[in-house]
């Protein structure tokens, strides 16, 4: 768990390094001599606040390696507080230190009390920011607790959801694997008043037909072989909460007829019991299938379905989302970074590309997934598209124009196209010219050092 207050005192007197070391008994404190060392504990405690003597190896009379550090710091950390401690006569190098993006500075010789309460104010300034930074993006990316997305389609969803949380009404939620059908059944039961009760959830696919039954009704002492003493079903054990039947699609005709009947009348009967039990319930569904074509085939009960759908919350795809696929894949990273102790930052150039242009038939679970063993297989500062195994030809074969189409951002979409036909031009040049660069160079009427920097950034390999 990170130590929110800690301190970096960048000096290389030693004497006045463990002085200040000494000083700040509400700080954990780490320390470092030169630009090479802060850098290092920057990225390894992330503290909060850091005191920086400008005049740092190989330049401890003058302020360029202490200025250099600084800049360094800003970039990599710019949340962070940086106090710049400096002689009495040099109030220029402070004043220059501010510009680069210093919060304070603070002229030797160092009196602890009064660098302590200046260190402290920057701490609670940076904790004020750090509160603010996450409040603001609860508010922006997350329409629900736990929910990623930026998106008009899924701020609509995540508004359906508030609005019918609070009332008894049955939800279907449709779309394709991965859009979250399971995730939005929680929040919606989450800020359901039957919260203090569970939600219980049932894959009606993942069970054969002969047990499903007695999965969801539950059975008396001896109703058929092997059923050695009374059980309570699915159904049951949500009384008081909400049930979750994932993948209603392919509940067997007959228990359609017979979970029907409860919705109806709202009382079960175990197997080989006689006794009514009254459960009160909510019910969600959800199904990635065309319950209508189903109804057309014989293969689902129309009266069921509108049962359960009293009202349909539609998950889009995320090739429909726009930028949410980032926003996901930014959040999975940090998530993974926490998981497993990495501290990965970001994503190159060809991997954003690569991830914008995908068009995750998975959604947000492929997301998850490939970001997941990306950061567990990754040997680099940032993930590429090789580690998330989206190199140009994955990322073709996946045929980003369809998405070009289905972008809710049209400036994207022109540039998706734009790029797709560069790549596709490319390659055929590179064909006509058998791999000769000069040559392809020229059927495409650009510079050998243009194709050269497209090559790179389509991650296009020449053989
Ligand atoms: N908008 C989102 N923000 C954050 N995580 C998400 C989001 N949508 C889905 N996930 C994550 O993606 C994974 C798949 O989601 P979920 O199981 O809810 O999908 P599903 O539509 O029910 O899939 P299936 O139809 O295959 O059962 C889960 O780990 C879930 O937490």
């Amino acid at each position: 768990m990170v130590n929110n207050k800690i301190l970096l005192v960048v000096e290389d007197d030693l004497g006045l390094q463990s002085q200040l070391r000494w000083c700040f008994d509400e700080f954990e404190v780490e320390v470092a001599a030169n630009r090479q060392e802060a850098l290092v504990q920057i990225r390894q405690h992330q503290p909060s606040v850091v005191t920086l003597d400008l005049g740092l190896p190989p330049d401890p009379g003058g302020t360029r390696e202490g200025l250099a550090t600084l800049e360094e710091i800003v970039n990599i950390a710019p949340m962070t507080k940086v106090i710049i401690i400096t002689g009495n006569d040099d109030r220029n190098s402070a004043v220059q230190a501010i510009n680069l993006g210093a919060y304070d500075f603070y002229l030797k010789p160092v009196d602890p009390t009064i660098l302590v309460l200046v260190v402290e104010r920057a701490h609670r300034l940076w904790e004020l920011e750090n509160e603010n930074q996450r409040l603001q993006q609860i508010r922006h990316h997350s329409p629900l607790h736990g929910i990623i997305g930026n998106s008009n389609l899924m701020l609509q969803a995540a508004q359906t959801i508030e609005k019918v949380a609070l009332t008894n009404a049955t939800v279907l939620i449709l779309g394709e694997s991965g859009t979250g059908k399971e995730l939005f059944a929680r929040a919606l039961h989450q800020l359901s008043s039957r919260i203090p009760n569970r939600l219980v959830a049932i894959n009606c696919a993942a069970i054969p037909e002969q047990l499903l039954e007695s999965e969801l009704f539950g059975y008396e002492q001896g109703a058929f072989t092997g059923a050695i003493k009374q059980t309570k079903g699915k159904i049951e054990c949500a009384h008081g909460g909400t049930l979750f039947l994932d993948e209603i699609g392919d509940l067997p005709l007959p228990l359609q007829a017979k979970l029907l009947r409860f919705l109806q009348e709202r009382v079960i009967e175990r197997l080989g019991g006689r006794e009514e039990i009254p459960v009160d319930l909510r019910v969600v569904c959800a199904t990635h299938q065309d319950l209508e074509q189903k109804i057309t085939q014989g293969l689902f009960r129309p009266d069921l379905f509108y049962r359960i759908s009293e009202i349909t919350i539609s998950l889009p795809p995320l090739r429909d989302r726009g930028n949410d696929v980032l926003l996901l894949a930014r959040t999975f990273l940090s998530q993974f970074n926490r998981e497993f102790n990495k501290a990965i930052r970001g994503f190159t150039r060809d991997a954003t590309t690569a991830i914008t242009h995908y068009s995750w038939p998975g959604n947000v679970r492929e997301v998850e997934n490939r970001i997941k063993r990306a950061v567990i297989m990754a040997e680099g500062r940032q993930l590429t598209s090789a580690d998330l195994e989206l190199d140009t030809a994955s990322v073709n074969n996946a045929d980003i124009f369809p998405q070009a189409y289905h972008c809710e951002n049209a400036v994207t979409t022109l540039r998706i196209a734009r790029e797709t036909a560069e790549i596709r031009t490319i390659r055929r040049a590179l064909q006509y010219a058998n791999g000769k660069i000069s040559q392809a160079a020229k059927l495409l009427d650009v510079t050998r050092p243009t194709l050269y920097s497209l090559l790179e950034k389509y991650q296009i390999k020449v053989d």
